[in-house]
Parts: structure tokens; C-alpha cells; sequence
């Protein structure tokens, strides 16, 4: 059966947007469960077998947009419920997905109160000019302080604490009137219903079924199954093949009117081709200007992903490719290094991006990877005027530099009072520069800094947890860029740089960069049949140094009795690790000592994720 268009009188277009864990995910099945989208059964299905379903129906279950039906005072609304990626890295996007509705509920953990993602999603939302409803979730939980968040909820949004709801995703109590709550306050949505047609791509999925499956938001005209379609930033031109909505599975339908919200289908086979933040409109006679302006996202942090076995790199590069089908911000290109081999030099748009293809290339695609520091694009002038974009401190151009301006974030940090020194402190230590600093209520302080993003993207997000006992959540955006004090410092063994230990640092840590890595570098290279000196240098000019004291490396010496079968192993085992040293000039070095001196201070967490998760 295909559904009616609903009139836009009767549609609610709206989001959930939460700090992390705050029970986003756990509410919007209470509310599909309550508007009958999936019944009882089905839902405890889905909940323990997401994936599964999902492969089998080749379509997103937990869908990007559903539509659900809810009745008010004998009225039928259709409620389009619309997910969020909900983290800055993704922050365009976000900023899309909002543009897709009228209000956003501002879940908030009534255990826990406002957090950092709290205020960032809220700020977008507000920029889109959203209707704001606040909601406290988990009540049912016994250290719930309703009263207390109420009051810093109140105080955030502008309005009475009386009026921030109470809910429990768990229990479903104050679910049915936050439904009632979202078709009474919400407006329903406007626009020109007989102009020609403007849908936004609010989300782009590749799907290995069907290709690229577009959500869009119609704002003006309508979109009709079957007709001919124009993405605006690109003047391409496709064939609708199937246009529906989420209910929660696909349902074709013959067209989308104003205000509603639904998917289609064309059969390319790239979300490049689908855009997040594109205008859609028909081929012929449409629309010429688009909804918004369109912007590419751009990488942010950059990594170099090496495979450990150097065999799995065409694996590496299939995979890439693979997850490149659906994500439109993720960029590589290959890269060599001397300590590590074959890999790609990756652009991500922030750490949590990372850490997630990082995941899912090790988990999906069964990839034993070895990731550089983290850097940030830097952009040097040199004193002859030429201008070089860094992506990789190797790559760091020789010879003289006028300017190097490095990308600067704007920081928001959150955290119980008691730890305002211990933040201060850091945020100095990491060059920041602090902004502004606000009580949320008695005991939580919100305090603003710009870092830069180099600072936050090598050890910032650990060391955070570790200063307030993981108290803290942090939340950052880059906000353009500043000229710093910036040396690249090499590190050399026996005269030759290690390219994967070059890092670009301020002048001031220079030095105790040096001393820091020559100290682990010591500890985890094995003694060679020579003197081996690890020193650290800016240019020429050597600011650190250690050394390796030479060593017959006998590895029978153990044995003391005439066991030959031991005798035997240990050689072999010996001849096994011989296969995975690598050459560094003369200087044979395990592997295994590129990946520790890499990952123990290789950049770590997520400095956007939530400091309290333990
Ligand atoms: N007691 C109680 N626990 C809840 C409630 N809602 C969610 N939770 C729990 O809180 C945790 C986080 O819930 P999710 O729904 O996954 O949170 P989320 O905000 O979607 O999290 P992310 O998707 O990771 O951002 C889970 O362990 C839930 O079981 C609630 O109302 N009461």
C-alpha cells in the first residue's frame, strides 16, 4: 500500500539531539514502539540483532528518517523523527540534518546534567532556528536529581524549570506526552507548495543492494516517483528509481510534498554523487537556486594508516575504497615511509572520524593497522613567497620559513568547579588562551579557550580525563587559523631519519619532544652489534641525544644445560623476528618498537568524546 501524501498542516519534523549516552538511541525506540512503527516483539528483534536485519532488509533499519503516525485530540499527525550523527566531527552534517526540521527535543541524563555535546548541538540547533523542547531522561534512575538539571536546563534554554519535561527511555514514562508535547509546540512545516521543487539531502547512505539511498527533506513543490532529477552543485542529472518513506522500512510512495520527508534511490553507487547539504530538484523546469549553501567538508586531522603486514596493503586500499562509497569526507593518497613501508596518508575531519575508521577497517576488514601521530594541515610560507600546505611532518619543506600558521579550535570545556585549576593549567600548558568562563549552576563550570588543534588532537583528550579524575567533557570547532612559533624536529638513528617520528612542534616542546622519543626510542630498540646514536634535530642543528650500547645479542646464553631441542626453538624464534625488523641504514629495528613508541602517545582518544566514559 503506498501512503498518502500528509498535508503540511499535519506533519511535525523533528530531532533528538544529546550529549553521548545521554539515552538518544533507547527514546527513539520507546517512541517507535509507542506509535506502533514496531511492535513489541519486533523491537526486542531489532534491538539485539540490528546488524543482522539490517543486511537482510538492505536498507538501514534505525533509519536515518522515520515517519510515525501519532493521533492528538482525534487529529492524525505524521511525525518525521530525524537522526542526528550527532558529533562535531560531523558537524556540517549535523548542521544538515537540523536544517531538516522545525524543533529538536534537547535530551538531557538526569543523573548527569548538561555536558559538553549538550551545548554544542544545542548551539546548532538554535542557529537553524529551531523550536527547543528540554527533556530530562532517565528519571527512573535512583541518583536522579530532576530538580537540580531542571533548574540548569531552564537557565540554558530560557524557561521556567516547570516546563522541562521528564521522561524515562527505559520505563516509557512521560513518553506519550513528550509525543503530544512535540505536535502542539512544533510548527508544521511551510513552503511553497505549487513552486518548483527544493528537497535537501539531509543524509546519503551506500547500500550494497541498492545503491545510494538519499534522505531528503522536501521543502518546496513536490518530488514525483519516476520523474527526473538535478543535484543543484552539480548539475548531474538522474533517473528517480524508487521514492519513499521510512516507516520504519522502505515504502515506495508516488511523490513527497512540502514538509514531508523520505528517500530515493537512483542507482549511483558513490554518496559523492548524493551530497549531504545538495539542493534536489526536477530536471525539467526546476528550481535554480539552492536551498542553502553547499559545502565540501574538509579534513581536518591527518594520519598516516600502515598495514603491519605489509602484504595487506591492497587489502588496505580495497577497504578504503570500500568505505569511501559512503563517506563523502574521508580522502587518501598513498604514502611511503622507510620505518613503516606501503600505506595511505588519510584525511579525517576530526579524531572521533579517525578512531572510527580506524575500527572499522581493523574490525570490518580484519586489518592489523599501524597509525602515525595525528597532525593538522599547516600552512608555510617560505621566505622566497612560495606556499606549501603540510599534511605530513615529514614532508615539511627544507630551507628558509617566513610563517607557518597552524588551524585553531574553539574549545568548550564542562566539569564539576573543583577542577577549574586543573583545566587552567592544561589549557595553558597547550597554549591556550581562555575566552570566557560561566557558572552553570553551584558546582559546574563551563569554560571556554581557543587551542590549537595540533594541541588537541596529540594527548589533550587523556590527560583531561586524567586531571579531573574523567569529570570533564570537552567540545571543540575549528575556527580558522593563527602564524605560531613551529619547528619540525626529526628524529635520526645513526645519522638516518625515522620519517615516522618527524613532528611539527612548537619551539617551546621541541626540546622535551626530542628528549622524549630518543628516551623511548632507547628503551624499545634492542642492542645492535654497534654503538647506535638516537638523536633528536631541528634542521642541522641536534637538540637531544641517546645512545645504544653495542651488544653480541646471544641469544643461547640462556640455556645452561645441553638441551638442544630449546636450543633449536630459540633460534628459530630468532629467525621469525629477523622477518619483521625493519632497516633504518644499518640499524635493524623491530616493528613492534615503531608500534609502541607510536601508540603510546600516538594522539589517543577522542577529544570530543566523553570524558567520563569509563
Ligand atoms: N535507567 C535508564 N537508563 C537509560 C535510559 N535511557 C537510556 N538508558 C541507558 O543509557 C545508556 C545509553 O543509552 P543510549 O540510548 O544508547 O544513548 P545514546 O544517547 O543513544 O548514546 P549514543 O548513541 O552512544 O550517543 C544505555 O545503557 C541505556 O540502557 C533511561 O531512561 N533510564
Amino acid at each position: 500500500m503506498q501512503p498518502a501524501s500528509t498535508p503540511s498542516e499535519r506533519i511535525r519534523n523533528f530531532c533528538i539531539i544529546a550529549h553521548i549516552d545521554h539515552g538518544k538511541s533507547t527514546l527513539a525506540d520507546r517512541m517507535l514502539q509507542l506509535t506502533g512503527v514496531v511492535d513489541e516483539r519486533a523491537m526486542r528483534a531489532q534491538y539485539l540483532d540490528r546488524m543482522d536485519i539490517e543486511r537482510e532488509r538492505g536498507i538501514t533499519v534505525k533509519s536515518q528518517a522515520v515517519r510515525m503516525p501519532w493521533q492528538v485530540d482525534g487529529t492524525n499527525f505524521a511525525l518525521n523523527m530525524i537522526d542526528t550523527p550527532g558529533h562535531v566531527d560531523f558537524t556540517y552534517e549535523v548542521s544538515r540534518s537540523l536544517a531538516a526540521c522545525e524543533g529538536a527535543i534537547l535530551l538531557v541524563d538526569a543523573a548527569q546534567g548538561i555536558e559538553a555535546q549538550t551545548l554544542a548541538n544545542l548551539y546548532l540547533a538554535m542557529e537553524n532556528d529551531l523550536t527547543i523542547i528540554p527533556v530530562l531522561n532517565k528519571i527512573d534512575l535512583p541518583g536522579a536529581e530532576p530538580e537540580k538539571y531542571a533548574a540548569e536546563i531552564g537557565q540554558l534554554v530560557g524557561v521556567d524549570p516547570d516546563e522541562v519535561l521528564r521522561v524515562s527511555g527505559k520505563t516509557g514514562a512521560g513518553v506519550p506526552e513528550l509525543l503530544d508535547h512535540v505536535v502542539r509546540t512544533l510548527p508544521a512545516p511551510t513552503g511553497d507548495a505549487d513552486g518548483p521543487c527544493r528537497a535537501m539531502i539531509f543524509d546519503s547512505v551506500y547500500d550494497t543492494y541498492r545503491g545510494v539511498v538519499t534522505y531528503v527533506r522536501v521543502f518546496d513543490g513536490r518530488l514525483s516517483a519516476r520523474e527526473r532529477i538535478e543535484m543543484l552543485s552539480t548539475r548531474a542529472e538522474h533517473d528517480l528509481l524508487e521514492l519513499g518513506v521510512i516507516s520504519p522500512e522502505p515504502i515506495p510512495t508516488k511523490g513527497l510534498g512540502p514538509g514531508e520527508v523520505g528517500y530515493l534511490i537512483t542507482g549511483v553507487k558513490d554518496v559523492r554523487q548524493s551530497k549531504v547539504g545538495d539542493t534536489v530538484t526536477s530536471a525539467r523546469r526546476g528550481a535554480t537556486e539552492p536551498l542553502a549553501g553547499y559545502s565540501d567538508p574538509k579534513p581536518m586531522v591527518f594520519s598516516g594508516l600502515f598495514p603491519i603486514d605489509g602484504s595487506d596493503y591492497p587489502n588496505l586500499r580495497d577497504a578504503l575504497d570500500k568505505l569511501k562509497l559512503n563517506d563523502a569526507a574521508l580522502n587518501y593518497e598513498p604514502e611511503t615511509s622507510t620505518a613503516l613501508g606501503f600505506g595511505f596518508r588519510v584525511g579525517f575531519l576530526g579524531l572521533l572520524h579517525l578512531e572510527i575508521i580506524r575500527e572499522r577497517l581493523e574490525r570490518e576488514f580484519d586489518l592489523d593497522l599501524i597509525a602515525t601521530a595525528p597532525s593538522v594541515i599547516y600552512h608555510v610560507t617560505m621566505e622566497d613567497g612560495t606556499e606549501v600546505d603540510v599534511l605530513n611532518p615529514s614532508d615539511f619543506p627544507e630551507g628558509k620559513v617566513r610563517e607557518i600558521r597552524e588551524p585553531i579550535t574553539r574549545a568548550t570545556l564542562l566539569a564539576p568547579s573543583e577542577f577549574i585549576g586543573a583545566i587552567m593549567d592544561l589549557c595553558q600548558s597547550k597554549r591556550g588562551s581562555l575566552l570566557g568562563m560561566d557558572y552553570l549552576s553551584e558546582d559546574r563550570v563551563e569554560l571556554r579557550y581557543t587551542l590549537p588543534l595540533a594541541e588537541i588532537v596529540f594527548d589533550f583528550f587523556d590527560q583531561l580525563k586524567s586531571r579531573t579524575k574523567g569529570y570533564a567533557s570537552l567540545d571543540y570547532d575549528v575556527e580558522g587559523e593563527q602564524a605560531a612559533d613551529l619547528v619540525k624536529v626529526d628524529m635520526l638513528l645513526q645519522g638516518e631519519p625515522v620519517d615516522a617520528f618527524s613532528a611539527v612542534v612548537h619551539r617551546e616542546q621541541a626540546y622535551h619532544y626530542g628528549v622524549e622519543m630518543a628516551g623511548k626510542l632507547k628503551n624499545l630498540i634492542p642492542r645492535q652489534q654497534f654503538e647506535v646514536p638516537i638523536q633528536a634535530a631541528i634542521g642541522s642543528r641536534i637538540i637531544a641525544r641517546e645512545n645504544i650500547r653495542a651488544m653480541r645479542k646471544d641469544v643461547l646464553s640462556k640455556c645452561y644445560g645441553g638441551d638442544i631441542s630449546r636450543k633449536r626453538k630459540l633460534l628459530e624464534k630468532q629467525k621469525e623476528g629477523k622477518k619483521r625488523m625493519k632497516n633504518i641504514g644499518s640499524v635493524e629495528v623491530p616493528q613492534e618498537a615503531f608500534i609502541a613508541a607510536l601508540s603510546s602517545d600516538g594522539g589517543g582518544d577522542s577529544g570530543s568524546k566523553d570524558a567520563k566514559k569509563k
